[in-house]
């Protein structure tokens, strides 16, 4: 797992090292130093003659890239440090200076910042220590345009988070250069996991520089081994009951594929059994394509409702809404008869439509952008689609709050957000982006959820880890069902079983 704390919570681990003396910038530079001699070996194998531009503001990032590249200069590269203020880390410069690395001020010369944007972008790696956990707001001033000239093109790591991201909630406030590595230390930031400053965070390296972070991260990212880790594996005790049955309310004549898109994903990722509910027609077609499904009502250990069911009662629902509702009492423990107590519900595109007021942690709200908008202004929050897209952890923290159910909101980073827990995902290729993809996720996560039913509802905190996991699974499966290229959803769902296979047979390797 990749944990990342809060600005705060590092600025207090760092305290009392820095009070004891421990020269925590030296050790940072030294591993920022360290990593860039390896990206110059890798990408032009020799780092004599190569030339590095280090962007520092006032901050202490700034010392840290400075200090960087004075290493870099005593090996044999060209630094040229471009200074944006007035302000700089005194001890790093000298330092840089004394190692042969030259200077352009840009607060002396702001007529220049275009030419210097353009000799910069020719060089071999930037250093991006313009501003780190210290920001407030967008970049500004210096920093700002001198970003704004550069643009796309040189190779940028940088230094502890890439300047002018929201550290602490992943916003991008104004212009921000992309790295194609991030260097952080201490301990990732919560910005460097969250949507969409993690889109320009490129490979995070993590170092270690002596802090100890005791309280719970605020944001996690679970790896395929912590997925692993926890996966039930069935034994010879076993049957299809302990497995976990799957209830899944899902697709409508006009929509059935979403049925059979869920169905398939349930029954591939290995659910006791998976009962579909819904109007004949469709459940003849679910059948056609996954014999194993049975439609007979009966005890269920999670219900997955809602992918292929339209938002509003009519016609054209087929009476999928009241079975949902039906569902949904069930997972709440209001109806004996088709649960036994309260199980886990996954809540996806139209069973959003009429989840209650108040749900508890176990319920499992799966929107994407414009659906979670949509149940946020039930709520009477004043969004829009764009607003959530800008700002997916506060919006899916809002959520949360109003509702109490955990909720996954989908997208190339999925955000889930659970009782004081808060997990960020980045496992699929972009190739995932199609129709259907968010049916197979919702069967996926019933079938996980079936498998840890009573514990999910006991653990307040566990709905979020599961469906993280399964954001995990969905985007290995896709990795799998054709890496590098096009992938359809019901391959996707085809691909679980040799991805399941793969993560146990990593246990322990
Ligand atoms: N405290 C320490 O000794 C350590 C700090 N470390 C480094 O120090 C950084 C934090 O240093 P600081 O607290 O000095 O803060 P920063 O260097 O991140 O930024 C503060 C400076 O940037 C300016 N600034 C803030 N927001 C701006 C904006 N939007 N546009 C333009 N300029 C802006 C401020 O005027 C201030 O001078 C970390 O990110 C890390 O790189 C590391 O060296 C590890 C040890
Ligand atoms: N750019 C992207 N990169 C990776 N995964 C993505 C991207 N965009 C969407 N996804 C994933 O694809 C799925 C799409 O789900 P959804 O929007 O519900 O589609 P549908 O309703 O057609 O099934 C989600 O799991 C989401 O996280
Ligand atoms: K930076």
């Amino acid at each position: 797992m990749i944990s990342a704390w809060s600005v705060a919570d590092v600025r207090a681990a760092e305290e009392p090292l820095l009070a004891a003396g421990v020269p925590l910038m030296d050790r940072a530079a030294f591993a920022l130093a360290t990593q860039v001699l390896a990206d110059l070996r890798a990408r032009r194998r020799s780092v004599r003659g190569s030339r590095v531009s280090v962007l520092a503001g006032a901050g202490n990032n700034g010392g840290d890239a400075l200090f960087a590249g004075a290493v870099l200069a005593r090996r044999g590269v060209a630094v040229r440090a471009v200074l944006t203020s007035d302000r700089v880390h005194d001890g790093g410069l000298a330092a840089l200076r004394a190692a042969g690395g030259r200077v352009v001020d840009l607060a002396a010369a702001p007529e220049r910042v275009r030419d210097v944007a353009a000799e910069v972008s020719r060089d071999d790696v930037v250093l991006d220590g313009l501003v780190g956990i210290g920001a407030s707001g967008a970049l500004r001033g210096r920093a700002a345009e001198l970003v704004t000239a550069l643009g796309e093109g040189p190779w940028v790591v940088a230094v502890d988070t890439p300047s002018g991201i929201g550290v602490d909630d992943g916003t991008v406030p104004g212009p921000v250069l992309a790295a194609d590595r991030t260097v952080t230390f201490g301990a990732a930031k919560p910005g460097l996991l969250l949507p969409p400053a993690a889109h320009l965070v490129g490979d995070l390296t993590v170092v270690d520089i002596g802090l100890t972070l005791t309280g719970p991260p605020a944001v996690r990212r679970l790896e395929p081994s912590d997925v692993a880790g926890t996966w039930p594996v069935p034994g010879a005790e076993d049957h299809k009951y302990t497995r976990g049955v799957v209830g899944l309310v899902a697709g409508t004549a006009t929509f059935p594929g979403a049925a059979v898109l869920a169905a398939s994903a349930a029954v591939r990722t290995g659910a006791g059994m998976v009962r579909y509910r819904g109007p004949d027609a469709v459940a003849r077609t679910v059948l056609a394509a996954r014999p194993e499904v049975v439609t007979a009502p009966g005890r269920v250990q999670s219900w997955v409702i809602g992918p292929g069911v339209p938002p509003t009662a009519d016609d054209a629902d087929d009476g999928q809404l009241d079975r949902g509702r039906a569902g949904l009492a069930a997972a709440r423990g209001e109806l004996a008869g088709l649960s036994r107590g309260p199980v886990p519900a996954v809540v996806d595109a139209g069973g959003l439509s009429f989840v209650a007021e108040s749900c508890p942690p176990w319920f499992v709200l799966t929107p994407h952008a414009g659906e979670l908008r949509t149940v946020l202004r039930r709520h009477g929050e004043d969004v829009h689609r764009a607003d959530v897209e800008a700002a997916p952890l506060t919006w899916a923290r809002r959520a949360h709050e109003l509702t109490g159910a955990t909720i996954l909101l989908k997208g190339a980073v999925t955000v889930v957000v659970g009782d004081g827990v808060t997990y960020a995902q980045a496992d699929a290729p972009a190739w995932l982006s199609t129709a259907g993809a968010g049916d197979v996720l919702a069967g996926i996560l019933g079938t996980m959820l079936a498998g840890r039913s009573a514990e999910v509802v006991e653990d307040p905190a566990l709905a979020a880890e599961v469906a993280a996991g399964a954001a995990v699974v969905h985007g290995l499966a896709a990795e799998r069902a054709d890496p590098g290229g096009p992938v359809a959803a019901l391959d996707v769902a085809e691909a679980v079983p040799g991805t399941v296979a793969e993560l146990l047979a990593s246990r322990g390797a």
